[in-house]
């Protein structure tokens, strides 16, 4: 008990009356792409994993985490500047920065963490070197762990209307007369949206206003481009590709990657990377295994992209609102909480796992299911997805509640 509890009640309730109230519900993992719940044990096919390529479970990984873990030990004992620099860091930062075609990168712990220090850390070389705060140009619907690094580094964004490159030129050009460095900052695969930005427009939108262009590859990694290096990678990419580990590549942590002096000074101003212990030996076992076995999955990577485009068209011939995704990732966009919340229930009751995502992770009126198509569906899978889909999306066009 805390003097704030009733704070805190009241808080629920609050959220609670809104339907956005969220819980936690543990899941045990099965065979492939099933998961049991751990509150009825019901046995479901997860269509929320961010697996997509079924890495998470993949021998190697799991070898490669036991070995390193045996040979260099369970924690990594220090932050990286310290003494926690094994030679296993450094040589998962050559593959990485080889993978996506760049001088050097730097590894995180988490994705989020990546988003939220490197941005303030690069913001200051703005007041730094020109006296002036950084202009910030993003995307609308960047991830929250953008919107935090900007704000903790007291930055006003200037948002830009998801994927309208015009009207990021526009604001660039409002802003032409005003001092510090320009950064623009977007998603390559957006998240919750399933949709691609135009990463080749955005670089010369970049360079002719002499703009730093920031990746956020997340979900891109591992699924797109030549040997899943994802899509801002090499010379006519990104200037800063951050991504992570813990999506496609099946295990956990993050980096980024770009020039050696970009990286240079990261290691001299970035709290998220000077005050963390550095990741252990177990996660950087797996990161280099999924590095290893990323360019031998072209196959996978092809099926993986033509089912989920058939799975989009059955959708959309259903009537159903899956937004602008090109991607694996396939919204059903329902709008309304109650009723997106009722449809994942309905699929559950099918034994079939997709989240309903709600606000503040999607814009208010946009609460949707999320589909994550992954290698470890199979067709009967995924023809039981569309059985299920057919009929709540009768529901749906019927008016009923959902
Ligand atoms: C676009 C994007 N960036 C960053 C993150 C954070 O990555 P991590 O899960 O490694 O913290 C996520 C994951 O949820 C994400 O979707």
């Amino acid at each position: 008990m805390t003097c704030f509890d009733h704070h805190f009640y009241q808080a629920l309730i609050g959220l609670d009356q809104k339907k956005l109230r969220r819980t936690i519900s543990g899941i045990k993992p099965e065979e492939g792409a099933m998961i049991s719940a751990l509150s009825d044990n019901e046995l479901l096919c997860d269509f929320s994993s961010n697996d997509y390529l079924g890495l998470s479970s993949h021998p190697l990984l799991k070898e490669r985490s036991q070995l390193w873990t045996d040979q260099f030990g369970v924690g990594s004992r220090a932050s990286r500047l310290v003494s926690g620099t094994l030679p296993i860091h450094l040589e998962v930062e050559k593959k990485v920065a080889l993978l996506k075609g760049k001088e050097a990168a730097l590894l995180f712990p988490s994705g989020w963490q990546a988003n939220a220090s490197v941005l303030p850390a690069l913001f200051r070389l703005s007041l730094e070197q020109t006296g002036h705060k950084a202009l910030v140009f993003t995307d609308k619907l960047n991830h929250a762990s953008i919107h935090l690094g900007c704000s903790a580094a007291g930055i006003k964004q200037i948002r830009f209307r998801h994927n309208d490159l015009p009207h990021l030129e526009q604001l660039l050009e409002k802003q032409k007369q005003v001092n510090g460095l320009r950064f623009i900052i977007t998603e390559s695969v957006f998240s919750m949206d399933g949709d691609q930005a135009d990463i080749g427009t955005l670089r010369q939108i970049a360079d002719k206003y002499n703009a730093f262009l920031y990746v956020d590859e997340a979900h891109a990694t591992g699924v797109l481009g030549e040997n899943g290096q994802g899509l801002a990678g090499g010379a006519n990419g990104a200037d800063l590709i951050m991504g992570t580990f813990s999506k496609a590549l099946g295990c956990f942590g993050a980096y980024i990657a770009g020039s050696t002096l970009l990286c240079d000074w990261l290691v001299n101003s970035c709290s998220g990377f000077i005050y963390s212990t550095a990741i252990p030996p177990s996660v950087i076992g797996a990161m280099d295994a999924a590095l290893d076995i990323l360019p031998t999955l072209s196959k996978e990577r092809k099926q993986l992209i033509e089912r989920s485009n058939h799975i989009r068209k059955e959708f959309q011939s259903m009537g159903l609102d899956t937004g602008l995704s090109s991607t694996h990732i396939i919204p059903v966009v329902i709008g309304n909480n109650e009723a997106t919340l009722l449809a994942a229930q309905r699929l559950k009751d099918e034994g079939i796992l997709a989240i309903a995502i709600r606000p503040p992770t999607v814009p208010l009126h946009a609460g949707r299911l999320r589909f994550a198509i992954t290698s470890l569906h199979n067709d009967a899978m995924l023809e039981h997805l569309s059985h299920v889909m057919k009929k709540l999306a009768a529901e749906i066009h019927r008016g009923s509640s959902i």
